[in-house]
């Protein structure tokens, strides 16, 4: 499938970038999962990861929201040193960066309108216990971004009544409901089957770019990648191995770093 949404070949960077990445280094028990990555991401940018499993790309979207700890180097996020911030500061940063994950992470139990209503407590103090916990004007925004995922018929539908691609759409809206400025998705159609996938993508990314949100995303899929991405970045045995606007870009140069020999002229 092809997308209906009209990318922009590049993305010019405007200012700060609103991600930037140096040096960074990270080891669990022996194991070099990054090994001295350096990357910037501009704002508006749909960025998207690809690499062998086991390559490090799990690894760097958890360290761009403190859910890892580098071992070494810096990891600057929407103006937040997040190698070094403190709890407080990490619980601040994400209200501020969406993850959306391969297996959704709803609750099941619960409808798509709480699902998507939990996507803005980060904005109300105190808990809620159901949907009439929550204000009158977040209630109709939760269902405005159901509406917009195209499930309007099911917002009082449980969550795990649900097929997979429906679910990844909640999921999608409740990121919204965050009101986010960079959303982090890790293999967010990797449980989909393939006309899904493209369907849910493409939601993605016209949802996100409808907004002016960042995106950094982690793909199998190298034709989705070329599909919609605004830039490729590579990475192999935790070392960038590409890093290449996406127009242009053949299957064949992305699928180089899946091989063994090094991509040519790679790291433009
Ligand atoms: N919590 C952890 N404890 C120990 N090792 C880990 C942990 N998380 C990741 N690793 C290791 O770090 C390396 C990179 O893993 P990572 O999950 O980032 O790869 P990936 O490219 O996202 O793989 P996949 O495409 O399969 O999701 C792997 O060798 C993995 O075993």
């Amino acid at each position: 499938m092809q997308p209906d949404t009209v990318q922009p070949d590049t993305v010019q960077p405007a200012g700060e970038p609103i991600v930037r990445v140096r040096g960074l280094t990270k080891e669990f028990d022996g194991t070099t999962a990054l090994a001295g990555v350096d990357l910037d991401v501009a704002r508006g940018e749909l960025l998207v990861l690809l690499g062998l499993s086991g390559s490090g790309k799990s690894t760097l979207l958890r360290c761009l929201n403190g859910l890892h700890r580098p071992t070494a180097g810096e990891v600057t996020v929407a103006g937040t040193r997040v190698d070094r911030a403190s709890g407080r500061e990490l619980r601040r940063l994400r209200t501020e960066v969406g993850f959306v994950f391969q297996q959704f992470n709803l609750v099941g139990r619960l409808t798509c309108l709480e699902n998507v209503l939990i996507g803005g407590l980060g904005r109300v103090r105190g808990p809620r216990y159901g949907v009439t916990t929550y204000s009158r004007r977040m209630r109709e925004e939760a269902l405005a971004h159901i509406d917009r995922v195209g499930l309007a018929d099911h917002a009082y539908q449980r969550a795990d009544t649900l097929s997979g691609g429906q679910q990844q759409r909640v999921a999608i809206a409740r990121t919204l409901m965050q009101r986010p400025q960079l959303v982090l998705a890790d293999e967010p159609v990797a449980s989909l089957d393939p006309e899904n996938a493209g369907a849910v993508m493409d939601l993605l990314v016209r949802v996100c770019a409808e907004e002016g949100l960042t995106v950094v995303c982690t793909l199998h899929q190298v034709d989705l990648a070329l599909g919609w991405a605004h830039r490729l970045v590579g990475l192999r045995s935790g070392e960038k191995v590409l890093d290449r606007p996406a127009a242009g870009l053949t299957r064949d140069d992305a699928m180089s770093i899946y091989r063994r020999v090094e991509p040519a002229e790679a790291l433009a």
